[in-house]
């Protein structure tokens, strides 16, 4: 066990002992639900002696270890230092019915509500983002965790145009190098060293029906994974869309992303050998031979996979880097500072991008005023 888990474990034993029992209506006023997941629901209240505004995150304790919680509260309080990580303030307590933690809060939403109403985010305000991801990130990594579920349903707004961002829900964080069962799921962000559980899934299913053992794949928690769920961010916050649906082969948007990766691959070794070989063809001064060789090397290109194909080159080096197919050469969340400054997307797709972003602006002034003139028909018609 890595000292940072032996830390963490020792918090949660201790919190356990004085952990109270409150009656949360008797410190705190409810003002509105933020979010609901799939571990219990997050209120945004405001203590009621003080006036403190907070996200209070309750777990039913019905489907919670206690564990798990302390986990939770005790990491996201103790290391989540970082401005652009969520901290816990302090404040953890049991009811009858739940465990809670009391949290910053993010009073504008997440970015999932912010991907969904528009046609991907502006590139400038993508950067920003995740320059301050990559610090967040790079952080929990210093520290020994890893985060396993960055998403934009947890990355939470701390204005209304994403200059501050913070990522949240530390419910799946482990500490680096500490083996866990694997388990795939359907989403883009699953990365694809996870692909060989969806085959032993259905295995264990099988299994559990014919009554004999499970049979688990487990695999060692590393820092990658947070690095891939990065480079799918990027490509949400920039399109609105997902770059495919599932990390699969069988998935053709992926195997086409996957194609072009191993050509460019291919690609880099061939042009690696040429040097090599250049150095000799110089020596024996054979310049023909040389330029041909380029030539060929040039002819031989490899079209980008048909959803990133309004990508500037720059952006791809970076996709190459945070969507390696390869966990063990996939690079960190570091590496985003050296892309930022640069065009992410082309030239075109940046016009296209500033048409759609127009249309879509006429579109909720008119869905607004439609909203007014609703409302003053119906203050004409005395309705509420
Ligand atoms: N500190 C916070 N400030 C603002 N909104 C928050 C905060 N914490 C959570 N939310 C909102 O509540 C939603 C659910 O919270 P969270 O992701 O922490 O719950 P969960 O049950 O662990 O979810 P998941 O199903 O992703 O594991 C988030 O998507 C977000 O919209």
């Amino acid at each position: 066990m890595t000292a940072a888990a032996q830390e963490l474990d020792e918090l949660c034993f201790l919190s356990a002992q004085s952990m109270s029992t409150l009656e949360t209506s008797d410190h705190f006023q409810m003002v509105k639900l933020l979010g609901e997941g799939s571990y219990g629901k997050v209120m945004l209240a405001v203590h009621k002696k003080r006036g403190t505004p907070m996200a209070l995150k309750f777990f039913p304790r019905q489907s919670t270890s206690l564990f798990s919680f302390l986990r939770e509260y005790n990491l996201s309080l103790s290391y989540c230092t970082h401005p652009s990580l969520t901290r816990a303030l302090g404040i953890f307590f049991s009811t009858p019915c739940y465990y809670v933690f009391a949290q910053q809060a993010g009073l504008y939403g997440d970015l999932y509500s912010v991907i969904v109403s528009e046609v991907g985010v502006d590139e400038e305000c993508v950067q920003s983002v995740m320059s301050q991801l990559s610090g967040a990130v790079s952080h929990l990594h210093s520290i020994g965790f890893v985060h396993r579920d960055i998403k934009p349903e947890n990355i939470f707004l701390c204005d209304r145009t994403c200059r501050w961002v913070k990522l949240g829900d530390f419910g799946l964080a482990r500490p680096t190098g500490c083996t866990i069962r694997a388990i795939w799921y359907d989403s883009p962000f699953c990365t694809p060293e996870v692909e060989q559980a969806k085959e032993s899934e259905k295995v264990r299913e099988q299994r559990e029906e014919d009554g004999q053992e499970e049979e688990n794949i487990w695999i060692t928690v590393e820092t990658t994974i947070d690095s891939w769920a990065l480079g799918v961010l990027v490509y949400c916050l920039l399109t609105g869309c997902f770059p495919w649906e599932e990390t699969t082969h069988n998935d053709p948007a992926y195997r086409r992303y996957k194609e072009w990766y191993d050509c460019e691959m291919e690609r880099e070794e061939r042009s690696e050998g040429l040097r090599g070989e250049q150095e000799v063809i110089w020596c024996e001064g054979e310049r023909e031979k040389d330029n041909i060789l380029s030539l060929e090397m040039n002819q031989k290109s490899n079209p980008v996979a048909p959803q990133f194909e309004g990508f500037s080159p720059l952006l791809m080096s970076l996709f190459r880097e945070l969507l390696n197919p390869q966990p063990r050469l996939r690079g960190g969340p570091d590496e985003i500072l050296s892309y930022l400054g640069g065009p992410w997307l082309m030239e075109t797709e940046r016009e296209e991008k500033r048409k759609a972003e127009e249309v879509e602006k006429e579109a909720r002034k008119i869905r607004e005023a439609g909203t007014v003139e609703e409302g003053r028909e119906r203050e004409g018609r005395g309705e509420r």
